[in-house]
């Protein structure tokens, strides 16, 4: 166990953290994830670190005891989607995602081929990346304000059998209204109140705002990553939550 956790923040379960785990190499992984402990946070593996380390590190993180979303964003033909979400459930992944915009089949493929697992991992639909604003969405043939197109296609993920999309968590409150509670929405694009910057991002939102609007994951990364006490910071989230819980 971390001496750095402290026994109050072990009590913070399910913590709405997932640390994206966005370096080039095992040992550098590895290295930050040894400050971390399950009971803190969730990790994801996305394509930087799975192209450099494959499905080793995953199984690694999955040992230690760590909910695992593998952020691979899969979008295909169905039968392809489907195969992929199957290898992910065998690897004992927590959650895995695929772009919305692959459509009902692709979504429904999937669903169908975890459906039988005792440990099935949770299906996220990406809808409009965080990165993107009215501008990058325009270029790419997205007409209708992004909000209605985020909106348009959680919908269409939830009516296929997933559990919950990412999305922006400027667009939280609007799909708790219309997906209800249950739906788990996932948003990337947090940064902390005093950041110098937004990065490569353009949808943000701060922790406390995102987990006001009702997001059930805030997916942190370099705001946790590049922090000087990465886990002070994940505690603090996760001090703003059980804040809120105990409302
Ligand atoms: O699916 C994702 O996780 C994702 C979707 C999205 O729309 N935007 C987005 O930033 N992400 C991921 O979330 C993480 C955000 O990293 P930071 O911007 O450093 O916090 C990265 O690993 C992205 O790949």
């Amino acid at each position: 166990m971390n001496p750095l956790i402290l026994p109050e923040y072990q009590a913070v379960t399910p913590t709405p953290v997932i640390v994206a785990l966005d370096f080039d190499n095992a040992e550098s992984t590895l290295s930050f994830v040894r400050q971390l402990d399950p009971s803190l946070c969730q990790v994801k593996v996305g394509k930087e670190l799975f192209t450099a380390t494959g499905r080793f590190l995953v199984d690694s993180l999955v040992n230690q005891g760590f909910k695992l979303f593998l952020d691979l964003k899969y979008h295909d033909i169905p039968n392809t989607v489907a195969s992929a979400c199957r290898v992910a459930a065998d690897m004992g992944v927590w959650m895995v995602d695929m772009h919305a915009c692959g459509g009902r089949r692709q979504m429904e493929a999937a669903v169908e081929a975890v459906a039988n697992y005792t440990h099935k991992p949770l299906l996220i639909g990406v809808t409009v990346l965080t990165s993107m604003d009215e501008a990058d969405a325009r270029e790419v043939g997205i007409t209708k304000p992004i909000a209605e197109h985020v909106v348009d296609l959680a919908s269409l993920a939830k009516s296929s059998g997933l559990d919950g999309v990412v999305c922006s968590a400027q667009e939280a409150g609007m799909l708790r209204q219309a997906l209800g509670k249950e739906f788990l929405l996932v948003t990337p694009g947090i940064r902390l109140p005093n950041a110098q910057n937004s990065d490569d991002q353009r949808r943000i939102m701060i922790p406390q705002d995102a987990l006001t609007a009702g997001s059930s994951y805030l997916v942190m990364g370099r705001p946790v990553t590049q922090a000087q006490n990465p886990v002070a910071v994940i505690r603090d989230v996760n001090a703003i939550a059980m804040a809120m819980n105990a409302q």
